[in-house]
């Protein structure tokens, strides 16, 4: 049986509640409607309406706004009716609130003053208290009134992509840094890895516990790591944070960039469902993944510059890849590029809603 196929024949029929969302069904790898969609990054710059709210505003300063915090979550869902919404934050928010020294540059991205190298550094990163982030439950309150059924995704950064910019001190293309400390001292590696992951197993339980009906865990980087350090140096960490949210019982979503070495293990790591870039097409994820998980992905985010009849053309490419798969939320391969026509977006997600329409 697969999510394509209705046990009961039941015609699609207004939804009642957050549990019976078309998400939330699809990453539970039951029958939908439609194949549900959302955008990683579909808050943001491609928004004119972001823009706007957002002007003067540092972005980290944004975070902790509530207010601003639920309209800048809520715009994307009014303009493109997706299927989730997702918390608008940052990776790095919960280590400025353990009171880590660090901006968000614009163009730039993370910016670390003093980078974590040694034992003596560690001592920086202390556990995070649902009083550090009282702006996100006090943004979800407001969040889940307004959202009514539809559901909301919070997030956090896995602890190898937060260790990258801690350890580097910013962006990095080669995280020499960082494999210079995970191969060079294992011990201190491990135990930075144990802090992120309690870290990010209390935000993620902030989010959850105020309202959030999934989590997203953002290893962006890890693409970066061959699948035997993963395994030895990483997944050990990333998979406490998916044991510490367990108990909630919300679908846990693992995604990466350039993780097509890595998909059977983001999985195994404890993930409900696997997000997958562009790189590896859905059907071929799937094997590499196993069965039991449903899959998220995976439209090329640059496609979205392309004539509309290629964006359908490519759109139906990954429908098609994904045709068999137990449980499929459709998103793009990573997140919505700045300059993105919000239109093209808006367009997407009425086309995936009508093609797989059942
Ligand atoms: C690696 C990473 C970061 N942040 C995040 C990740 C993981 C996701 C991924 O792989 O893309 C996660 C993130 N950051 C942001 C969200 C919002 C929710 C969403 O709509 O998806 C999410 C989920 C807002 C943001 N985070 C950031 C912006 C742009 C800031 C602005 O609008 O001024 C937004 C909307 C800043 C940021 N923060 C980070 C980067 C690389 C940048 C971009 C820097 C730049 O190009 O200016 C670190």
């Amino acid at each position: 049986m697969t999510a394509n196929d209705s046990p009961s024949g039941r015609p699609p029929g207004p939804q009642t509640t957050t549990y019976d969302s078309t998400f939330l069904k699809a990453c539970r790898r039951e029958p939908v409607p439609h194949t549900p969609v959302w955008f990683m990054r579909q808050a943001g710059r491609s928004l004119p309406e972001y823009l706007k709210v957002r002007e003067g505003i540092p972005m980290l300063e944004s975070c902790m706004r509530p207010e601003l915090v639920s309209e800048i979550t809520m715009q994307p869902v009014r303009r493109h009716k997706v299927d989730a919404a997702i918390y608008f934050s940052d990776i790095v928010v919960p280590l400025k609130a353990i009171g880590v020294d660090l901006d968000i540059k614009p163009g730039v991205g993370p910016v670390v003053a003093e980078p974590i190298r040694s034992r003596a550094d560690l001592a920086r990163l202390r556990e995070l208290t649902p009083e550090d982030v009282w702006y996100v439950t006090e943004a979800i309150g407001l969040l889940t009134g307004e959202l009514g059924e539809t559901p909301l995704i919070g997030f956090a950064g896995a602890p190898f992509t937060l260790a990258s910019y801690l350890v580097e001190g910013g962006p990095s293309r080669n995280h020499e840094h960082t494999k210079a400390l995970m191969y060079g001292d294992p011990q201190l590696w491990a135990d930075l890895l144990d802090r992120l992951a309690a870290i990010t197993s209390s935000f993620l339980k902030v989010q959850i516990e105020a309202g959030a009906s999934a989590v997203q865990l953002f290893d962006s980087w890890v693409g970066v790591l061959a699948p035997a350090d993963y395994r030895r140096s990483v997944l050990p960490a990333s998979a406490k944070v998916f044991q510490a949210v367990a108990e909630h019982g919300v679908p846990r979503i693992h995604f990466g960039v350039g993780t097509g070495e890595l998909l059977g293990l983001l999985g195994e790591a404890g993930a409900d469902v696997v997000g997958v870039d562009w790189r590896v097409p859905l059907d071929e994820a799937a094997r590499r993944v196993g069965p039991g998980k449903a899959l998220q992905g995976n439209l090329d985010p640059a496609v979205l510059f392309a004539t509309p009849e290629a964006v359908e053309t490519k759109t139906r490419e990954v429908l098609a890849a994904a045709a068999g798969l137990e449980g499929h939320v459709f998103n793009l391969g990573h997140g919505v590029l700045p300059t993105t026509d919000a239109d093209a977006l808006t367009r997407l997600v009425e086309f995936v809603h009508t093609e797989t329409a059942r």
